[in-house]
């Protein structure tokens, strides 16, 4: 969507007062990262785990649970054939309105040529002459951080457009798609480059490793996997030296343990030993992911002068570009191929403009979302004197199946803290588990994720239910309610053994969302009609709940509250309304 300026002339950011829902109840809200809904199947980890909580606000209330889309169009996807993500479903969930996210901006700008137009591939192109194109980015076509065919479809353009020696530094992927499909996209990248070698463009792959292990760390939670990056697209070192990339993933996966997203980091070299394609000054840079969390850390190791994460060793004078802007706050990186979606007027900036007192909290792996996401892909406080954010420090260095109960409890100690604390209108958590430990493919540890959310859950809400409060619990997408790879008929694809693949990806399953509280009118609940709403709608309710109307902007709010006062659940159901 565009940028709207008549907005901010027209628009005031003082919010009309609900007609019914009154103010000054605490808000809890509650975003279960990962937590899909789907009918009950032992690969369906939520509905195996014990979570008396979440199922007590399923069947107590039912007028105040439904459903919620969370991937596709309804979150700014391309198609609804794509599966929601975090950084589109906070931005739904914190924004109220829908934006043409990174994916589908890129997908515009590469079919109409414009990307070739924009300052950001003007600068770049700058480099082409005497120095090198290096790219680096995700390859898959999981849609979620990069897609392979916009990679194709830029080096094909950049070699039209100047590029003479293109370098690709891969990430293999392995969670937004199946373990062990990097090497059919290895297959297709080398056959693309060796069709741009025909045509005389310079074109190989340099250096690779698995997103996890290798670069895509984000908010900072381990600056050693940015360095093992660093180490092998800039400097040409890595502890695997391979003729190919082919060579490399095909050997690499030979390891019994390996899987796409922990690949060691590796170069490429020629015949003398001698990497094929280290970044070096006057070189140009291109990291071709779209979405924000995971290319910042390198976006500011390419681009600080003064930086003390760890040791660049050297640090070449290069021209780089973002395929996006990362981050509208810090303006990271200053040269980006592609506008982002201007996300403008966020719930937290209305809600700041209207007094609302914000605490937000979540561990390393997911505090972004529940602070940067939320608030339109931007860094800080929008009133430093409302807000406070709080990070709860994430395992370093361990996949989250060996820890699966990750920092549940103590995010929820934190937001229960908050609550009881009475200096907060709004104290809002993110709960990693179901997402962090879904992605692993490790069912038993997921159900004992998905438990420990579940206990997050309650302890937020008997906070709220001391306070008199409110809550809301939703999530951003789904993930651990499906975990297995299925044909079409919606059958678990098994091997000739029986064995089964884990789907360690998202899904495209709806989300739940249930309000109550004891602060909640006892007419409310949510209305029957809107049957397609998705997480934008999300943030109407939660401006409602602090007793403000949405402003007429924003996808419309899901609750309604009946003069009635009437509920037909029974009370004796109800462990929360
Ligand atoms: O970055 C990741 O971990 C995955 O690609 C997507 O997961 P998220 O959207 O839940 O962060
Ligand atoms: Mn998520
Ligand atoms: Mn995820």
């Amino acid at each position: 969507m565009a940028r709207r300026p008549e907005l901010e002339e027209a628009t005031p950011w003082k919010l009309a007062d609900h007609p019914r829902l009154g103010k000054g109840k605490v808000v809890g809200v509650v975003v279960l990262d990962g937590w899909g809904e789907a009918p009950p199947d032992p690969f369906n980890c939520i509905r195996v785990a014990d979570t008396p909580t979440m199922d007590a606000l399923k069947k107590g209330a039912p007028e105040r649970w439904r459903l919620i889309k969370a991937h596709g169009t309804a979150v700014g996807l391309p198609t609804d054939d794509d599966m929601g993500n975090s950084e589109v479903g906070h931005n739904a969930l914190g924004a109220g309105q829908i934006y043409a996210q990174g994916a589908k901006l890129v997908d515009l700008a590469l079919a109409s040529g414009k990307i070739y137009e924009g300052e950001g591939f003007k600068y770049i192109q700058q480099s082409f002459e005497t120095g090198t194109l290096h790219l680096i980015g995700l390859l898959s076509d999981g849609g979620v951080h990069s897609r392979i065919d916009q990679l194709q479809l830029l080096l094909k353009g950049a070699s039209e457009h100047g590029a003479k020696r293109i370098r690709v530094h891969i990430l293999t992927d392995g969670r937004d798609v199946l373990d062990g499909s990097s090497v059919a996209f290895v297959e297709t990248l080398e056959s693309d480059l060796a069709k741009l070698r025909e045509k005389g463009v310079d074109a190989r792959v340099a250096s690779g490793g698995g997103r996890m292990y290798v670069t895509m760390d984000r908010y900072e939670n381990d600056w050693q996997v940015v360095k093992r990056g660093w180490d092998a697209q800039v400097l040409g070192e890595a502890p695997h030296k391979f003729q190919s990339a082919l060579e490399a993933v095909k050997t690499l996966r030979e390891d019994p343990k390996a899987n796409d997203q922990y690949l060691p980091p590796f170069v490429v070299v020629d015949e003398t030993g001698k990497p094929v394609g280290p970044i070096m000054d006057g070189d140009a840079v291109v990291t071709f992911n779209f979405r924000a969390d995971r290319m910042v850390m390198l976006a500011k190791a390419l681009e600080y002068e003064t930086f003390d994460k760890f040791d660049r060793v050297r640090f070449p004078k290069i021209r780089y570009a973002g395929m996006l802007q990362y981050d509208g706050e810090l303006k990271l990186p200053s040269h980006y191929l592609v506008a982002p979606p201007e996300i403008e007027r966020t719930s937290g900036e209305y809600l700041a403009h209207n007094g609302i007192r914000t605490y937000a909290c979540s561990e390393t792996v997911k505090f972004g979302h529940v602070t940067f996401f939320w608030n339109g892909n931007r860094s800080g406080y929008f009133n430093p004197n409302l807000e406070k954010y709080e990070e709860i420090p994430s395992d370093i260095g361990i996949p989250f199946n060996e820890q699966p109960k990750m920092k549940a409890v103590e995010v929820a100690d934190k937001a229960k803290d908050a609550i009881l604390s009475g200096k907060y209108d709004q104290v809002r958590v993110n709960i990693p588990n179901g997402d962090m430990v879904g992605h692993t493919g490790d069912l038993e540890a997921t159900i004992i994720g998905c438990k420990a959310a579940d206990e997050a859950v309650k302890i937020i809400l008997d906070a709220i239910e001391q306070v008199g409060g409110i809550f809301v619990v939703t999530a951003d997408h789904g993930n651990a309610e499906d975990m297995v790879k299925r044909d079409k008929s919606g059958k678990p694809v098994r091997d000739k053994d029986g064995n089964v693949q884990p789907l360690t990806s998202h899904t495209l399953n709806p989300v739940p969302i249930a309000i109550g509280g004891p602060g909640l009118a006892s007419g409310a609940r949510f209305r029957k009609d809107l049957t397609d709403a998705g997480l934008a709608n999300v943030a109407a309710i939660i401006m409602n709940l602090h007793g403000f109307e949405a402003p007429d902007h924003y996808e419309p709010t899901l609750i309604e509250v009946s003069t009635a006062q009437y509920l037909s659940a029974s009370s004796a159901d109800r462990t929360y309304q």
